[in-house]
């Protein structure tokens, strides 16, 4: 079998709370594991906890000079670390409302790679980076090059591509791609024409409170109608949907940083809170899908200086940056300044 599939099935098994192997350890996801899971897969009741890097220091695990601070951590099984306790342990909505939990052993893990890949995993899944580490052995089993490997190096395979006539835009076709990672479809809206040069460009992450909704939190919603529009301005260019849900995150666990936010941490904060780094998105399959297209120079719509150096680490192009602001609102204000202040978005 070849790791894509593979990974596509891990992803299933953990989303629906059953066990994954990759390389030694065989991981079950804290959240959706049940008790008689747990009861079949942990008998003696036994295991140990894994939790990302992030999510250990938000617990202040480990000092300045222990693994908590770079790479995953281990929590030791003890008496009290039933299915409660680790759900308190992973889910940081619950740390407003509880007595402190421990004492806690954290220790570091014996290979970072393969703890780190499993985590990886469980965040493709949209679940949060805490697992159980069991005995068991499973149906799937996956190596951590793996996992790895499917998220650096995506391929992008287009499935379908038909016409999508879109009010005041030029004619324009939709592309469905399947990641070779996630299994997840991506869109690519190719408008009008763009013969021969470098066409205009925006990578746009999925944000369903924004793009559907028109949530106010984000300016997703505006700066997918204006890149629209500025491209059909322009007589063509391409839009990418990419399904990086919350910066890669998920739906569900943008939803838990919300729920963060409205306790007051800033959005950089509520990701790290939650166990996971500022940005955990990757543009290798936006690369990929442009090279399908044909496509290996750009003018990018964007401020982010990471979607250009993703590109450019993957063998597109990009000869100009185009900015791409919209007016501020009252709800979105402090998270726009957040991402110049704190995650170095460009003027
Ligand atoms: N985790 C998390 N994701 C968010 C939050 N607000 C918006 N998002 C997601 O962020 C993504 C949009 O990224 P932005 O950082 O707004 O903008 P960008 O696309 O990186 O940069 P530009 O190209 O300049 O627009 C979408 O996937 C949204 O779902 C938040 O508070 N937390
Ligand atoms: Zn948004």
């Amino acid at each position: 079998m070849t790791a894509a599939p593979a990974i596509e099935q891990a992803i299933a098994a953990l989303r629906a709370g059953r066990a994954v192997t990759v390389g030694s350890s065989t991981i079950l996801p804290v959240e959706t594991a049940t008790q008689a899971t747990l009861d079949l897969l942990d008998a003696k009741g036994r295991a140990p906890m894994l939790i990302s890097a992030q999510r250990a220091h938000a617990l202040g695990l480990g000092n300045e000079r222990e693994a908590a601070r770079d790479g995953p951590v281990e929590i030791s099984h003890c008496e009290w670390l039933d299915r409660d306790a680790a759900r308190r342990l992973a889910d940081p909505g619950l740390d407003f409302d509880r007595e402190p939990i421990g004492p806690l052993t954290a220790i570091a893990v014996e290979k970072p790679d393969e703890a780190q890949a499993a985590l990886t995993l469980a965040r493709l899944a949209g679940l949060l980076p805490a697992l159980w580490l069991i005995d068991d052995a499973s149906a799937v089993s996956l190596l951590p090059a793996d996992i790895a490997g499917a998220v650096a190096r995506p391929e992008a395979m287009i499935v379908a591509r038909a016409r999508l006539p879109l009010d005041d835009l030029p004619p324009s076709q939709m592309v469905a791609f399947r990641d070779s990672a996630s299994g997840e479809e991506h869109v690519a809206l190719v408008v009008g024409a763009f013969d021969g040069k470098p066409p205009l460009v925006r990578l746009h992450s999925e944000c369903l409170t924004g793009d559907v909704f028109g949530s106010l939190k984000c300016d997703c919603g505006p700066q997918l109608k204006e890149a629209l529009r500025i491209i059909g301005a322009e007589g063509g260019g391409v839009l990418l949907y990419l399904r990086q849900e919350g910066r890669g995150i998920g739906l569900a666990n943008k939803l838990r940083a919300y729920a963060l936010q409205d306790r007051g941490l800033d959005t950089v904060d509520a990701n790290r809170r939650l166990g996971f780094a500022d940005d955990e998105r990757g543009y290798g399959m936006a690369a990929a899908i442009l090279r399908a297209l044909g496509i290996d120079q750009v003018r990018l719509l964007t401020n982010n200086p990471n979607k250009l150096t993703g590109l450019g680490d993957h063998g597109i192009e990009v000869v100009e940056r185009v900015a791409h602001h919209m007016p501020v609102n009252p709800h979105n204000a402090d998270y726009i300044a957040t991402k110049q202040d704190r995650s170095g978005h460009l003027a």
